[in-house]
């Protein structure tokens, strides 16, 4: 299949990012301050948030001060997690332009992430869903550890389908699939995708990869090749999985960009102010910037300053 003309890219940073940063809990103005500089890059969906437990996440205890704190720019998706019920109508009442329920294709990441079996999640989703849909609130799903898992590695392609499946037909619009700990290859990614699209048409998936591996890339662009349109990506490669030692973030958002700009694809963000994006949140958090891409640029533009 030829490659998308155009991708959406889904920007993670401030909730698939900072959820697992550790160290205190990072102040509301530093995540506000992301998601408005994010904005100001070009991204059109920005996943601001998480009404999850903040027992089980303290980094997104401050979710309604998140939402309440950024500047909205018209024509962008502030987007947010919400586990249950509970969730969505705090997420709804903070205004939120789209909430996202989480599955997995693996049972035993499914009890330590949200304490409840794959099926028993999928009943908890459909009260969230049949609210969102009376408050025209679309729904996003994701399948978590569709190309492996850190309690049960090899993930059956068709048990990600079954998953992938339960969240379409109950009324997610998109369904995200979600490299957790940044296991796969290629090859393995388009098998499973292959398993997916019996189920669930293509138009309505999204690749979500992490890069602990080093594959996010190469991942992506086998995807691609296959029809995906929809990337999930975090600036500056922001995140890890708590339940995955040493797992990466999701692919950085840098990176993306410049391999997207390179096979022609359109996506309406700007790669230097990413770039400034990338390099400013790390700074704020004093972390290592995860951009290749980034780092390359940023080395750039330092040189070009200290020649002037
Ligand atoms: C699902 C629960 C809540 C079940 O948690 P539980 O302990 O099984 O159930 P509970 O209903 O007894 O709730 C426990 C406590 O949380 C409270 N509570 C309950 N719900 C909420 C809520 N919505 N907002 C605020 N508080 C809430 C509830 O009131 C109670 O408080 P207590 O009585 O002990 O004081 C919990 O397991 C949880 O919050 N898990 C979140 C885990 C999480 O956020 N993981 C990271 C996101 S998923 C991810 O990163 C993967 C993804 C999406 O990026 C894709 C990929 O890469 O694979």
């Amino acid at each position: 299949m030829a490659l998308p003309q155009k991708v959406r890219l889904v920007e993670m940073s401030p909730r698939d990012g900072l959820q697992n940063e550790p160290g205190p809990v990072i102040a509301t103005d530093i995540k506000t301050g992301l998601i408005d500089r994010l904005a100001d890059c070009g991204l059109s969906h920005i996943e601001s948030a998480s009404f999850v437990s903040p027992k089980w996440v303290p980094q997104m205890g401050d979710a309604a001060e998140v939402m309440a704190g950024i500047q909205r720019k018209p024509g962008v998706c502030y987007s947010a997690l919400t586990p249950n019920l509970r969730g969505f109508e705090n997420a709804l009442a903070a205004g939120v332009n789209e909430v996202a329920v989480f599955a997995a294709a693996s049972e035993s990441f499914s009890k330590k992430n949200i304490n409840c079996t794959i099926a028993e999640s999928l009943d908890r989703f459909v009260p969230v869903i049949e609210q969102a849909r009376k408050h025209n609130v679309p729904v996003r799903g994701y399948v978590s550890t569709v190309l492996g898992c850190p309690y049960e590695g090899e993930i059956a392609p068709e048990k990600v389908a079954e998953v992938a499946r339960g969240l379409y037909e109950m009324g997610c619009h998109e369904v995200s699939l979600g490299d957790t700990i940044g296991v796969g290859t290629p090859l393995k990614a388009k098998r499973m995708l292959e398993a997916v699209v019996r189920h669930v048409p293509i138009g309505n998936l999204a690749a979500h990869f992490h890069d602990t591996y080093g594959q996010a890339l190469a991942n992506l662009y086998a995807v691609l090749e296959e029809g995906v349109s929809v990337i999930d990506a975090s600036v500056a490669g922001l995140g890890g999985c708590p339940y995955a030692k040493g797992a990466s973030g999701n692919v950085a958002t840098e990176d993306v960009l410049y391999m997207l700009q390179g096979l022609g694809i359109e996506t309406g963000v700007d790669l230097d102010r990413l770039v400034a994006t990338g390099e400013w949140i790390c700074g704020q958090l004093d972390r290592h910037n995860g951009s290749k891409v980034g780092q390359a640029l940023a080395g750039k533009c330092k040189q070009q300053e200290d020649a002037e």
